[in-house]
């Protein structure tokens, strides 16, 4: 595993609670040498006991030796420069699997698309977990499921049957467009529903952006490919249910902040986690424009942030439009 954040941590645990054997990467010697030693990640899972099984290094080549299967949780934007140091220390035949949720800046690219560009990889070695899975819950292995998804249905098969316990159940799909997508405008839905938390607005509003926002990912991911099911399902709907309701949720609580009347810059020094959205919205919307893809939301949400609409004025635009259209 390599990313020792949050989430990294209880995917690590997830796994190692599974029966394999994990090593967890992480970047600072004294977070690996406490994940180690103490079986805690004080600062990302307070509270929380790690598996004695569990162990970690700052090493690289110490945890990728010998590894069957590579699990990559760092923040989006840094996964090009990690991949380019770790390409030479992968194992020739080891299954690499994204559990991010974000698309590169510049690029647009989704994850999978930058590991396969890296690592220069066939895609069936590639997988993607995504699903209604806040850390900290499943850390207090409170039951939840996924999607693993993969070009070939075998990879999905096979990390799916590696990635379950008693309290975590994998799904599999062969739609990675769509479970990747689902991951990345769910997040941006979520600051939108912060934003108007923040400013007060009540559950009718909430409602509103959540149904209005799934049409958003859906018309953008199916544009791109993807099979609307998937937006209907664990990838989509679910994770957008939790990461809208769960004051846990990093980009929820970006939102809410801005929502308070904060600026960008001042959600940015607060937030000591990574809330992918806030990155996103700038590559998805250029993403949305080649297709021409219309989205109203996460449009909004990037002038919020841009400090050119106030956050109470944002809801009244969000499900209207100069004519009634089709739901
Ligand atoms: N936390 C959660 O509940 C979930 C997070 N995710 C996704 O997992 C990915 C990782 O997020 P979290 O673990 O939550 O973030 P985090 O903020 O908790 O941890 C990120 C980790 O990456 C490290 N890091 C930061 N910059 C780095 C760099 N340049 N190179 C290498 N490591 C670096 C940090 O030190 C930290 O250990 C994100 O894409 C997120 O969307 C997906 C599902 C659930
Ligand atoms: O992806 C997540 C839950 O599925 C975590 O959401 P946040 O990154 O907003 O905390």
């Amino acid at each position: 595993m390599l990313g020792a954040g949050s989430w990294g941590t209880t995917f690590a645990k997830v796994l190692a609670d599974g029966g394999n054997d994990v090593a967890l990467w992480a970047r600072r010697p004294e977070l690996a040498r406490e994940i180690s030693q103490s079986k805690r990640n004080s600062d990302y899972l307070p509270g929380i006991n790690l598996p004695r099984s569990l162990w970690a290094s700052d090493r690289l080549h110490e945890v990728l030796d010998g590894a069957e299967q590579v699990y990559l949780s760092v923040p989006s934007q840094s996964l090009r420069e990690n991949l380019r140091i770790v390409r030479e220390l992968i194992p020739e035949d080891a299954l690499i699997i994204s559990l991010m949720k974000g698309v590169e800046k510049g690029t647009g690219a989704r994850m999978s698309e930058v590991i396969l560009h890296e690592l220069g990889v066939d895609p069936w070695r590639v997988a993607v977990a995504s699903g209604p899975n806040l850390a900290l819950e499943i850390a207090k292995e409170q039951p939840t499921a996924a999607v693993l998804s993969s070009e070939s249905r075998e990879t999905a098969t096979e990390v799916a049957l590696t990635v379950r316990n008693s309290y975590f159940r994998s799904f599999v799909n062969t739609d990675v467009i769509g479970t990747e997508f689902g991951g990345v405008l769910k997040n941006l839905i979520a600051v939108a529903i912060g934003i108007v938390d923040g400013v007060g607005y009540g559950e009718n509003t909430k409602a509103s952006i959540i149904t209005r926002g799934l049409a958003e990912m859906t018309d953008f991911s199916v544009a791109f490919g993807a099979r609307p099911e998937t937006l209907a399902g664990l990838a989509g709907l679910g994770d957008l249910i939790a990461t809208c309701e769960s004051s846990l949720s990093r980009n929820n609580t970006a939102g809410r902040l801005l929502g308070q009347g904060y600026s960008y810059s001042e959600v940015i020094k607060q937030m000591n986690q990574t809330a992918e959205g806030l990155s996103s919205v700038t590559p998805i919307l250029e993403l949305a424009l080649s297709k021409g893809v219309d989205m109203p939301i996460v449009s909004q949400v990037a002038e919020v942030l841009a400090g050119t609409l106030a956050p109470r004025d944002i809801a009244p635009h969000l499900t209207t439009d100069d004519l009634p259209q089709g739901e």
